[in-house]
């Protein structure tokens, strides 16, 4: 896990080897304390150099190993030896040095960066703080305000940026294990009390309670209920208050805080949920790993609404040529004019030249014939979209992937349309498609694994987080969020208003809760969706009873808002009042507050008090039940990519983990037992009764999430 070796007669080199980032596990920790000894004690040693193999130097304490008792020596030893000894020691960092990496490199000496390195402290992202010295010796290097900056956020910076601030002696663009080889020769003989980090003094600001305060307000205000910001805040005051020692003690008693609290378990399941949705399968027992993707030098995008548009400075930014398609000169003029302005503004922000020479802009689909891929993105019109796709099937030469951006319409239906069935997936995008992180890929039963592993890898290219999902309505995400919106307007007619219930699910995590969410997404979007669906309008049938559909309860509140030209905030007025349109400041409106009234004296409903914990529960179970049965019906493959969907695509509070996680953490018999209730009080409304899923996992004993896998198995899967 280490390799030792005599370089230069009079250098020690040690090599950590743990592919694939070198993880500090057991083993490794074992490793370097041998091989410091080795060194320390050899007469032979004049200097140490530290690197990593494959040219990353270490990405911190293995995360893996945090869900057990610990094994093999403790960290922080092993590290204090390095920074003890009397031969200098040079770190050679290459690719990264994250987290206990950055530490190691801390401990040492000296520290030379290549220069495409970068190093961080990714530790509050995990829900922990950076405890191997980290909070004590970073504000020791490079003064209070950077390093509470960089704890707090956990920002990889650059070799450039770490030079800037101190943290590196010298930045190479050669190979950094040479220089750092030459450099330890020229340090040997040099006094080494100055360079061990532990005896600095902070250099402490004269403000330092009101920049700690400030700190403090910005990570309750970004990041509102998550403990792990704060505790790094009270352990870098230590660092700024206390001697050294017993920094290292504060430091390691807030982590004992941070360390098995639901948070940490929750962030530490993100991480790894995250690397394994891009792990995709198909029924046919292809994957990810044993499918080959094309490359996509050219892509075209039909459409240039909001969708469209952000979906072209997707492709472009990363290098792919794209034929931008309207049906109008109007459109098509005014399309190109927003897509060059999103792309300056996009080069400018990450210091780049605008790629422009890579759009090309057109009314006609014939120019599209040599494409590799195309992504539809016209009105959710399935007759316009069977029209689109059935001109491209004629027009794009025989081996064109074609794409459709549909939020939850049959992907098949569309492949049905075409000459090459198996060249169609969905790839959905959501909005703005240039910023949010999520890309659904929907997999129809005809998509062939190279369409679905080109999808995959084209988003992992646009920096998208893709999840394979299979072809029901609405796929996963939009699936789930149906019973969520219906469970928020069933509690406004039960008695709630919409600052409660988005307060309630503000408290707990989202940045906004429902209705002022909703109000930003645009409320005639759903409304037009229900009247084609014939749930509202002329096409309902009169005898029908106003809060019923089919049978099931049906809150026509919604419908009633929209009556009244309330769109949310583009007009200025939705859920909440906006001082004008476009604003973005929600004020409760007592002309809802009214409706809602009016519409209970109406319905006979007499309002009750409704806690916080029943709208989390309604709203949340109900979530988690849709994604149960997700599940059931093998539209997503595991619980981990419908909790990443939920974090990427629709913002639900990662310390929480997701929803399925999130309902896992509650306890499966809690969440059973809870949405047993609510169904027994509400038998109409089919989404609050248990999946057999839950049932099964509850009868199985409640296994943690990442077991669930097995126990669906048995089931059908589409993927
Ligand atoms: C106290 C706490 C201390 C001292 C700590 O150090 S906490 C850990 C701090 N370190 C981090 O948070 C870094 C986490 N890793 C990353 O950010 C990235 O993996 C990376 C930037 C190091 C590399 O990114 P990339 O090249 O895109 O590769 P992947 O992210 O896909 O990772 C490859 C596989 O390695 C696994 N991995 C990565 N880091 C760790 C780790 N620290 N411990 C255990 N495993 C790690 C990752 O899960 C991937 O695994 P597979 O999916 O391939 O099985």
């Amino acid at each position: 896990m280490a390799r030792y070796e005599l370089v230069k007669r009079s250098v020690a080199l040690i090599t950590l080897t743990n592919p694939p980032v070198n993880a500090l596990s057991s083993p490794v920790r074992h490793a370097i304390a041998n091989s410091m000894e080795r060194a320390l004690s050899d007469p032979k040693v004049r200097a140490v150099v530290i690197c990593g193999e494959n040219g990353r130097f270490c990405g911190g304490a293995d995360i893996r190993e945090f869900a057990g008792p610990l094994r093999g020596p403790p960290l922080i030893p092993v590290l204090e030896a390095i920074e003890a000894g009397d031969k200098p020691v040079v770190a050679a960092i290459e690719g990264m040095a994250l987290g206990g990496g950055f530490e190691l490199a801390l401990f040492c000496h000296y520290r030379i960066a290549q220069s495409k390195a970068r190093l961080g402290l990714p530790e509050v992202t995990l829900g922990i703080l950076p405890a191997a010295g980290g909070t004590q010796r970073l504000p020791r290097l490079i003064g209070i305000p950077a390093a509470l900056e960089m704890i707090t956020t956990g920002r990889h910076i650059s070799a450039q940026e770490a030079l800037k601030l101190g943290i590196v002696d010298q930045v190479t663009d050669q190979n950094a294990c040479e220089t750092a080889l030459e450099f330890a020769l020229k340090a040997v003989g040099k006094p080494l009390s100055p360079r061990r980090v532990s005896t600095l003094t902070t250099p402490c600001p004269p403000d330092l309670d009101a920049l700690l305060e400030a700190a403090t307000m910005q990570v309750k205000k970004k990041t509102p209920g998550v403990m792990a910001p704060l505790a790094c805040i009270q352990a870098v005051r230590a660092a700024a208050t206390m001697p050294y020692s017993k920094g290292m003690k504060r430091e390691s008693e807030l982590m004992a805080t941070l360390f098995n609290s639901g948070q940490a378990r929750a962030l530490q399941y993100c991480f790894f949920a995250q690397r394994t949705a891009g792990k995709w399968t198909l029924p046919s027992g292809a994957q990810w790993n044993n499918s080959k993707p094309r490359e996509i030098r050219s892509a075209a995008v039909i459409g240039l609404g909001t969708m469209g548009r952000g979906i072209v400075v997707s492709l472009a930014r990363v290098g792919i040529s794209v034929i931008a398609v309207e049906s109008e000169k109007k459109l098509l003029e005014n399309g190109r004019q927003m897509v060059i302005g999103m792309l300056e503004r996009d080069a400018k922000r990450r210091g780049v030249s605008a790629s422009l020479n890579l759009l090309k802009f057109t009314l006609s689909l014939q120019d599209l014939k040599d494409v590799d891929l195309v992504i539809e993105a016209v009105f959710e019109d399935m007759a316009l979209k069977k029209r689109v796709f059935q001109e491209l099937s004629k027009v794009c030469r025989p081996g064109t992937l074609l794409c459709t951006n549909t939020s939850g319409l049959d992907v098949d239906a569309l492949a049905g349309v075409t000459d090459r069935p198996h060249l169609v997936a969905g790839m959905h995008f959501f909005s703005p498609a240039h910023v949010m992180k999520l890309l659904e890929v929907v997999c129809g039963p005809r998509s062939s694994s190279e369409t679905i592993a080109t999808a995959m890898s084209l988003g992992k290219k646009m920096g998208k987080v893709s999840v394979a999902v299979g072809n029901c309505p609405g796929f996963v995400g939009n699936r789930m969020l149906k019973p969520y919106l219906d469970q928020a307007t069933f509690l406004l007619e039960e008695g709630a208003t919409p600052e409660q219930i988005d307060k309630a699910l503000e408290d707990f995590g989202f940045a906004m809760g429902v209705f002022r969410m909703s109000d930003l997404a645009g409320l005639d979007v759903g409304w037009r969706v229900r009247k084609e669906s014939g749930l509202t309008g002329p096409d309902v049938d009169p005898k029908n009873p106003p809060r019923k559909r089919q049978g099931r309860r049906y809150c026509p509140i919604p419908d009633m808002v929209c009556e009244q030209g309330r769109f949310g905030q583009k007009t200025g007025r939705g859920w909440y009042k906006y001082d004008k349109p476009g604003d973005t400041n929600a004020k409760p409106d007592p002309l809802i507050q009214n409706l809602l009234e009016t519409y209970r004296s109406r319905y006979g409903i007499q309002p009750r008090n409704i806690s916080d914990q029943e709208i989390i529960e309604r709203c949340l179970f109900v979530l988690a039940n849709e994604g149960f049965r997700i599940l059931e019906d093998g539209m997503a493959a595991r619980p981990e990519d419908i909790d990443v969907i939920y974090l990427f695509g629709y913002a639900f509070p990662r310390h929480r983990g997701g929803p399925m996680f999130y309902a896992s953490m509650v306890g499966l018999e809690r969440v059973l037992e809870r949405l047993e209730h609510y169904h027994q009080a509400h038998p109409d409304v089919p989404h609050l009764e248990p999946s057999a899923l839950l049932k099964k996992l509850v009868a199985c004993g409640s296994p943690p999430v990442q077991q669930w896998r097995e126990h669906i198995k048995t089931m059908r899967s589409h993927l």
